[in-house]
């Protein structure tokens, strides 16, 4: 194709593989970086997605796939939420129309979209790690023809791993690993501590000034090289092709801005645009989000408590907003540590605050807490300590894939000694439960969903410490329902009633320890259908099974929850339908039991 050829038609639509850019000019690849943030937010505008790091990435992402031969050079992108731009330069333009929407593009690398997709779990910090076993294996079979790259962000050299991993990389000089910090100085907001005061440091030098002069990457065995502008490409493939030559490794260090030419990103005080959801593409300004979410209420009742409680604090792992501590840092800036991409530090400092006397709330996505289990287990639960996990995002989140459903929590937490699991049903339940948490003298946790919150949910009677939510005559099954499965299980009863079936709906608040009097109520029916949003395998269902065994209560139970596999993304609503968390299927399941369980009892009967 002509260069002319090409101006018309616009560079993008030439670039079907990272090769492509071979051929453009350094005034190209001006015009390229430009025509990718225009795709970028418009594409972003109408499907949400992540877009100021996309923005941030774009010319560094070219240098990379100009100055690197990918899939045989491993381009390894840490997180992998700014890794659309690399989708861009590897044929895969058209997938943006279905971004993040089920069987469309992924909002991550994805192996199955592409062989220049590598890893893919897109939890922080683990790129290095990732990197360095690469390395490894390129020198144990000789390859030394092939090249390691990490893209890594300020934000996720915070996490602990990071730092394991350069302690490998760097005592291995014979093993090259090129590392490309793409440091913007924000994780969502500003990112936090002593690593980023100091790159902070290094940025205020000129470029090229920091090589040689004892940088905490060189006093680790890591050459440096930087600081480079990051938008600036020549000068990022500059770096890369010495960084490259040097066969050690080496951090480039690029200087970048997130958001990058986009004016309602690079102004958006708060998070740069990090996650929006779809947008006016004109102004920025974001389609109306749902007036209450989960999220929201926890982050407004935790306020109201610590206006009592002094000795409340509050701990995020660089996730000040999304998860709800916006508020509480305004009101109480001095009560909040923002610890950085750090789960596990978060949990064990919390034990510390705990140890010397405060309520720590630790509020974190129910995905990223998987990283902190002996923490939790260890720091916090055999010292018998009092912190609060507060786990937004639990059960199905979606959008973000398979790494981010938060299904794991209940499978993980049940098994700790001494730890209280409590799954609000409504916002008035999360208020009632974060309060009793918070009141607790051992560890406890609250776990909640993304998105907009349904209205509350009245028991229409109790049972000892049972809210039971339907109660029909005679008794079939009982519905044990957990949390936002409340809500489905209320439907399903309804279902069933039409169809001359008499449901019990049960609430227990709590998934461990489970209230006893729930294996008395059991008693009385002829099938117990636990309904939740973890993943079925040592679940809530798994707790109930256990409790009527220890009872003595021998009733078939049946598990209505998450399967145990990786569920590709889609909508919340798409997933919960797939996963036959509706109603509808919970109604249409259980009516099938009974009937295969009656026709089973009725052979059973009938004389031989
Ligand atoms: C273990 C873990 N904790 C939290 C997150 C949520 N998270 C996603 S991106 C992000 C900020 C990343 O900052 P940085 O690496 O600097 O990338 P940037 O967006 O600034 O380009 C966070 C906290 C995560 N993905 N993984
Ligand atoms: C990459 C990452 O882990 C987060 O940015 C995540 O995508 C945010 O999810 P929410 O949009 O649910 O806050
Ligand atoms: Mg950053």
């Amino acid at each position: 194709m002509s260069s002319h050829e090409e101006s018309r038609m616009g560079l993008l639509e030439g670039i079907t593989a990272p090769g492509d850019l071979d051929r453009l000019d350094d005034r190209d690849l001006g015009r390229l970086a430009a025509e990718i943030r225009g795709f970028l937010v418009s594409a972003v505008s109408r499907s949400g997605g992540h877009l100021g790091s996309n923005l941030g990435a774009v010319e560094l992402t070219i240098a990379v796939h100009r100055v690197f031969r990918s899939p045989a050079d491993r381009i390894l992108f840490d997180t992998g939420h700014q890794a659309y731009v690399h989708k861009l330069l590897t044929g895969r333009r058209e997938g943006f129309e279905r971004l993040r929407t089920r069987d469309g593009l992924s909002g991550y690398p994805n192996r199955a979209e592409s062989v220049h997709d590598i890893i893919e779990n897109s939890h922080a910090s683990t790129a290095l790690s990732y990197a360095d076993g690469f390395a490894k294996a390129h020198t144990l079979r000789g390859q030394h023809d092939r090249n390691v790259v990490a893209i890594v962000g300020d934000g996720a050299l915070t996490g602990g791993m990071a730092w394991e991993a350069l302690n490998n990389i760097g005592a291995a000089r014979h093993r090259p690993v090129v590392i490309v910090l793409n440091d913007n100085g924000r994780s969502y907001c500003p990112t936090a501590g002593g690593l980023a005061r100091r790159l902070g440091e290094l940025r205020g030098r000129g470029p090229g000034e920091g090589g040689e002069t004892g940088t905490f990457f060189e006093e680790l065995g890591i050459a440096y090289l930087g600081p480079v502008d990051g938008h600036d490409v020549p000068a990022v493939e500059a770096a890369l092709r010495r960084a490259k030559d040097l066969r050690v490794p080496v951090v480039v260090h690029c200087v970048t801005v997130k958001g990058r030419g986009y004016a309602p990103a690079e102004e958006d005080p708060v998070e740069r645009l990090h996650s929006p959801g779809p947008f006016d593409p004109g102004t920025g300004v974001q389609h109306p989000k749902p007036a209450t979410t989960w999220t929201g209420v926890f982050g407004g009742t935790l306020v109201k408590l610590a206006e009592q409680r002094p000795d409340i604090v509050a701990v995020t792992a660089a996730m000040l907003h999304p998860a709800g501590l916006g508020g509480f840092a305004e009101r109480f800036p001095d009560r909040l540590y923002d610890v950085g991409i750090a789960e596990q530090h978060a949990v064990t400092s919390a034990a510390g605050l705990a140890y010397a006397g405060f309520h720590p709330v630790v509020a974190i996505y129910a995905t990223f807490l998987n990283r902190a289990f002996d923490q939790v287990l260890m720091d916090v639960a055999l010292h018998g300590l009092p912190v609060t996990f507060v786990l937004d995002r639990a059960g199905v989140t979606g959008d973000d894939g398979p790494s981010h459903n938060g299904m794991w929590d209940l499978s993980l937490l049940q098994v700790v000694p001494g730890l209280r699991i409590a799954a609000p049903r409504d916002g008035t339940r999360l208020a009632e439960l974060l309060d009793q948490a918070v009141s607790l003298t051992g560890p406890s946790v609250v776990r909640f969903p993304k998105g907009p919150l349904g209205p509350d949910l009245p028991a229409v009677a109790t049972a000892g410490p049972l809210d039971v939510l339907a109660r029909a005559e005679g008794e079939d099954v009982l519905l044990v329902a957990f949390g936002p499965m409340t809500a489905v299980c209320v439907a399903a009863a309804r279902t069933l009633r039409d169809a001359g079936i008499a449901a019990t709906v049960v609430d227990p608040r709590w998934v461990a320890p489970l209230p006893e009097e729930l294996a008395e109520l059991a008693s009385r029916h002829r099938l117990v259908a636990v309904v939740e949003d973890n993943c079925r395998v040592g679940g809530a269902g798994d707790g109930v099974a256990r409790l009527l065994r220890d009872h003595g209560v021998d009733l078939p139970v049946r598990t209505y929850g998450i399967p145990r596999r990786f569920a590709g993304h889609a909508k919340r609503a798409q997933l919960l339908e797939e996963f036959g968390l509706t109603g509808e299927a919970v109604a249409a399941e259980v009516a099938a039991t009974l009937e295969s369980r009656d026709r089973h009892l009725v052979r059973h009967a009938e004389p031989v």
